[in-house]
């Protein structure tokens, strides 16, 4: 495996805040990975030193090993930047914002014709290349944003919060193709996300990022590996009668069992694996009619919600 991004021991202060701290990350090539966290975790400052934008206080960082603050130019030549609100030329059509940057690139303006239409059926905007760039939508912009980037034809490509602001159906195909992108084009790419079921959707690996911290990082299984580990198991369970019943039951013979009801269901979290001892409480004792008792994987939002609360208690729906 290559490595596309290296980030070792990185520390960015300014002045007494500490934007990130000891970062450590690797990114592979061909990986989608997100950068999730709350707003002001670092995100943005992360991807800027990345772009040679900010220099890190201490530590270092390498794209494609080159170091983005000695040699920024080398590196803006690799790396496509996707900002969460893109500038286009709104009294051009997308056609044409296209061709302006291509020419910027040195393309002829028949090239810079041939790589337009490539590019916008590419981000699904072939239908309205001849539309004013003002008059499309934020999710269309934002594709007309990415067709931009693509023009130089980057290996990596960074994006701050891309589906800011768009609407659900224009999330879903955005994400679609950074999927596609990455897939048929092999192109590495880093986004940053405070929307967990977005990142979740189509992250290869995801970083859970909080004040300035990675808290955890890793492919899902990993992630879920690791609550494991800190021993909290979660139940999922069904009776004919009310959970509120079964639940205040629970309560009353167990007081320090966490309990909570998720549609209709009640979910019990322990600090010990349960051995059928709850299933034989419930029916022996409590005489309730059990439909079913099953153990829950932890979904990425479980994992989200725990390090966002910097606590432990997983397992708890609410709120
Ligand atoms: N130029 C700056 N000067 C001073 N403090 C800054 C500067 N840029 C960022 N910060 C601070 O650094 C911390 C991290 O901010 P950053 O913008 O990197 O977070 P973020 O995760 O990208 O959040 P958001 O999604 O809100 O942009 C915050 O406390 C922020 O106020």
């Amino acid at each position: 495996m290559t490595k596309v991004i290296e980030i070792t021991n990185v520390v960015k202060k300014y002045k007494e805040v500490t934007a990130v701290n000891q970062l450590n990350l690797t990114i592979q090539k061909g990986e989608i990975y997100g950068l999730l966290g709350p707003n002001g975790a670092g995100k943005s400052t992360t991807i800027f030193m990345l772009l040679g934008l900010t220099e890190p206080t201490e530590g270092e960082l390498f794209i494609e090993g080159i170091s983005p603050t000695k040699r920024p130019i080398e590196v803006k030549k690799k790396v496509g930047f996707l900002p969460d609100h893109v500038g286009v030329y709104e009294d051009l059509s997308g056609f044409e914002n296209i061709i302006l940057t291509a020419r910027l690139n040195g393309f002829t303006r028949k090239e810079a014709e041939l790589k337009a239409d490539e590019l916008l059926q590419q981000v699904g905007l072939s239908h309205a290349k001849h539309k004013k760039a003002g008059k499309y939508s934020r999710g269309m912009k934002q594709r007309l944003g990415l067709a931009d980037t693509l023009i130089k034809e980057p290996s990596i490509v960074i994006m701050d919060e891309p589906t800011l602001g768009i609407d659900p159906k224009g999330i879903q195909e955005f994400l679609q193709m950074i999927k596609e992108l990455s897939v048929e084009k092999g192109i590495t790419i880093l986004l940053s996300s405070h929307h967990l079921h977005q990142v979740q959707q189509i992250c290869d690996r995801v970083g859970i990022f909080v004040k300035g911290e990675l808290l955890a990082e890793g492919d899902l299984d990993t992630l879920q590996q690791q609550l494991l580990d800190k021993h909290t198991f979660q139940y999922e369970i069904d009776t004919k009668e009310s959970s509120d019943r079964v639940e205040s039951f629970l309560q009353t013979k167990y007081p320090k069992l966490r309990t909570s009801v998720y549609e209709g269901k009640l979910h019990v979290t322990t600090k010990q694996k349960d051995n059928g001892n709850l299933v034989k409480t419930l029916i022996n004792d409590g005489g309730f009619h059990l439909l079913s008792f099953r153990p829950m994987s932890y979904g990425l939002d479980d994992i989200y919600q725990q390090y966002f609360q910097g606590g432990d208690d997983l397992g708890s729906r609410e709120g």
